[in-house]
């Protein structure tokens, strides 16, 4: 990926994407949103956002994904940079450029990440200081999944999907994302979530985490893991897509540990025992054509970094 700084005193932020390990919904809320209990893991496919100062707001994006963003004030990088100066007393607006090797609308909270790395490059280029509760805060105003990439690694949340507290995982893992054509909404994944439970008349539990994820990162055991993964939207991407159900049995049945579509979906996440194994998975998924692109990531890794700063 190329983020060469193009405008003098630009900085950028690298930032990754996640998976859902364990995504468990409760019922609706009255405001419309759903209780969560979740497991992200932040996973080595990044996004690289670089900010300067122009004259006028604008989005210049780039990369393997670059087709999919808004260029726009829709663009959640625009809404992090205008909401970091609006809370800061800041009278400037930026050339924002995004390199975008994170699926758009594919289940990995890409627009999120680029929202966390907006928040992180605002706070170095205007030099705010701004602490970690304080960036948390208005990443969570910015959506329930922006949280997260500011810190990586494994994290279980909360609430809606903001409330954050670590996990313990040891190792690495190997992932194949098996991408697909056309996004998935996540608002209309959700809405046929409560639909499909409207029409089985099922009660819905209290969200909670199952041991066997937890036992599974502690151990840093792969197998156990491809066992333990979860994901209560899965039906309703499945109902909304039924390819993706096909999918995610032939990489089963090709080998990998464990199958799921990664949150929202429409991208299917499968872990593998060693990078060797998700290599022999990723020929077998392409030769089987069932998917745009296939993306091979290791996690955990960090979360948004600067990567270039104003005097570099
Ligand atoms: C499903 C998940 C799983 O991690 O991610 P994606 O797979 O889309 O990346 C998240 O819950 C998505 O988080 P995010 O994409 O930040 O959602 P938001 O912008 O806050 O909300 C978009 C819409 O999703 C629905 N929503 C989101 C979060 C939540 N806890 N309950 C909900 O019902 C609501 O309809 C809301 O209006
Ligand atoms: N910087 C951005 N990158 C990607 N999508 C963005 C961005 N800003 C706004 N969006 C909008 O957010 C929607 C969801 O995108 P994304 O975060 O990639 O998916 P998901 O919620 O499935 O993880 C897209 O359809 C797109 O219109």
């Amino acid at each position: 990926m190329t983020a060469a700084p193009t405008l003098p005193g630009t900085v950028t932020v690298r930032v990754p994407a996640k998976v859902n390990l364990q995504l468990h919904v409760g019922a609706l809320r009255p405001d419309g949103y759903h209780d969560l209990a979740t497991v992200f893991q932040a996973v080595s496919l990044h996004d690289e956002v670089s900010v300067a100062r122009w004259d006028g707001w604008q989005v210049v994006p780039a990369g393997t994904y670059a087709d999919g963003i808004p260029t726009d004030e829709d663009n959640l990088a625009v809404r992090a940079a205008k909401l970091v100066a609006e809370r800061c007393g800041v009278d400037e607006s930026l050339s924002i450029r995004i390199d975008k090797d994170i699926p758009v609308a594919g289940g990995m909270a890409g627009g999120s990440a680029d929202a966390a790395a907006a928040l992180l490059a605002c706070d170095q280029l205007w030099a705010l200081g701004l602490d970690r509760d304080e960036l948390a805060e208005m990443a969570a105003v910015l959506g329930s999944d922006v949280t997260f990439p500011l810190s990586g690694g494994t994290a279980m949340a909360t609430g809606r999907g903001e409330q954050l507290a670590p996990v313990l995982a040891r190792g690495t893992f190997h992932w194949v994302f098996a991408i697909s054509d056309e996004g998935l909404s996540t608002p209309a994944v959700y809405a046929e979530l409560d639909r499909m439970r409207e029409e089985s008349g099922e009660s819905v539990a209290e969200p909670q985490v199952r041991p066997d994820l937890m036992a599974a990162l502690r151990q840093g055991d792969a197998a156990a893991l491809g066992q333990a993964l979860h994901n209560d939207l899965e039906p309703a991407a499945f109902s909304l897509r039924p390819d993706l159900r096909e999918l995610r049995d032939a990489g089963v049945e090709f080998g990998a540990l464990g199958g799921i579509v990664s949150g929202s979906g429409p991208t299917v996440a499968f872990v593998t025992e060693s990078h060797e194994a998700a290599l022999d998975l990723s020929v077998s998924l392409a030769a089987a054509d069932l998917c745009r692109d296939l993306r091979r990531a290791k996690g955990p890794v960090h979360g948004a970094q600067v990567v270039a700063g104003p005097r570099d």
